[in-house]
């Protein structure tokens, strides 16, 4: 649960890169924008320095007379006419005394017009002032100020671009973080499904593809060599599994399936037939002088004639049946399912027909295969695995008793 909750808040690879990848262009972008802003305003603010300082020489000469002659219209008139658009807030005029002839400001209005003024009166603090000049004399001065609309569209214009280059840069900043965290993310996330993959599914197959990033694929490759290195493993720890449970429920001399593996199938067959209500034999076999055949011939002709019987009992049996040999000269058999006594005589009869051929030595001479078979059918001679075996058992018996070689049927119910 609480590695559920540190998950969900965790932040992500890719929500980390592109929140970094904005902030880096957004702080550059407004930094190099601050600059230039600065930069302009500077500029802007000796262009209109110098602009004021050309009117206002132009205008010396232009008002002299007027100045001299104290005519005051003129210079008012003179004031509106070369002032207007020419970006001036305001203009004075002194006389040589100091006492002022005639003074101009302009007209305009609204907050734009405002803010320039505001703006002139932040920025562009000191006046311009020059002397009017008649035959050499001082006959008055010019005070111009400088109008602040100007600075205040550029720097409007300039904090619009600012803004306009900061949402491209975000944007920019977005894509190139996406286009990373492709080459970073989607080779992580593959290796992070390929090792979730080993570890809850135990599935070793799946292999981590390439990236492009050579510190990536480099892992990946690591990755694919221990997860090579792993199912090799696996693969021999199956091998050995299936070995040993091969060894743990069969005989290692003739193949077939041993004692415990053969109760083992005969309690499913017992299972079932009491919940199908279906019908099955237990075959009895024992070798016939089998102790003979290792007295006169050796243990290994011995065990070569076990082997051969195992091989000729097995031929003579369906794929659903069980051969198996329970220890010494003793095989039991599971026919499952019969339909009655007849089909399992029928197959014990096969089975001792199958023995008839001799089975050549190696050195010289023959052995002659023989076994007797002792029968038990469910349920009618035996409802439990005890009792289906004692039944078979004593059959086999009674068989040998009679005839060597030969079958006998369990007799009656003996639960
Ligand atoms: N070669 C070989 N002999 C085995 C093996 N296991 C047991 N035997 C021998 O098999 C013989 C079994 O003999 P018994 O079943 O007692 O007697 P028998 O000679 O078959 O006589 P009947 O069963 O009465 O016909 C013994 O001599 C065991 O030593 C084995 O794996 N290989």
């Amino acid at each position: 649960m609480s590695a559920d909750l540190d998950r969900a808040n965790a932040p992500t690879l890719g929500g980390v890169v592109r929140r970094a990848h904005r902030r880096m262009a957004w702080a550059s972008v407004a930094m190099a924008g601050c600059l230039v802003l600065l930069a302009g305003v500077i500029a802007l603010r000796m262009y209109i320095d110098n602009n004021l300082r050309l009117v206002a020489r132009s205008l010396a000469y232009t008002v002299e007379a007027a100045v001299v002659f104290r005519d005051a219209d003129e210079i008012d008139q003179t004031l509106g006419s070369m002032l207007q658009g020419e970006g001036i807030a305001f203009a004075r005029i002194r006389d040589a005394k100091g006492q002022v002839l005639a003074q101009w400001g302009h007209q305009d209005q609204g907050l734009i017009s405002e803010l320039g003024e505001w703006l002139g009166r932040q920025i562009l603090t000191t006046p311009t002032v020059s002397e009017i000049h008649h035959d050499q004399h001082v006959v008055g001065q010019i005070e111009l100020s400088g109008d602040g609309r100007g600075l205040l569209g550029f720097l409007l214009s300039a904090i619009a671009a600012l803004l306009v280059c900061m949402a491209a840069s975000g944007a920019m900043g977005t894509w190139l973080s996406r286009r990373m965290l492709r080459e970073i993310v989607t080779p992580l996330h593959s290796l992070a499904e390929v090792a979730k993959a080993a570890r809850y599914e135990r599935d070793l197959a799946l292999r981590v593809q390439p990236a492009r990033i050579l510190e990536l694929r480099e892992l990946g490759n690591d990755f694919n060599t221990l997860l090579d290195e792993l199912q090799d493993r696996q693969t021999q720890l199956q091998h050995k599994n299936t070995a040993l449970a091969h060894e743990a429920s069969h005989d290692s001399l003739t193949g077939l399936p041993n004692r415990a593996h053969f109760e083992h199938r005969l309690q499913t067959a017992l299972a079932q037939g009491q919940h199908e209500n279906c019908t099955f034999a237990v075959l009895f076999l024992d070798n016939d002088h089998f102790k003979q055949v290792n007295d006169t011939y050796g243990h290994e002709a011995g065990d070569a004639l076990l082997i051969e019987v195992a091989h000729r009992i097995r031929s003579q049996l369906r794929a659903s049946d069980v051969v198996a040999r329970l220890g010494g000269d003793e095989f039991a058999v599971l026919l499952t399912p019969i339909l009655g006594n007849d089909e399992a005589t029928q197959i014990a009869d096969n089975i001792l027909k199958a023995m008839r051929p001799p089975l050549p030595l190696q050195s010289s001479g023959f052995l002659q295969p023989s076994v007797s078979i002792g029968i038990a059918v469910y349920p009618v001679h035996g409802q439990d695995m005890s009792t289906l075996l004692r039944s078979a058992d004593t059959a086999m018996y009674r068989a040998k008793a009679q005839r060597r070689g030969s079958q006998h049927l369990a007799i009656g119910s003996t639960t």
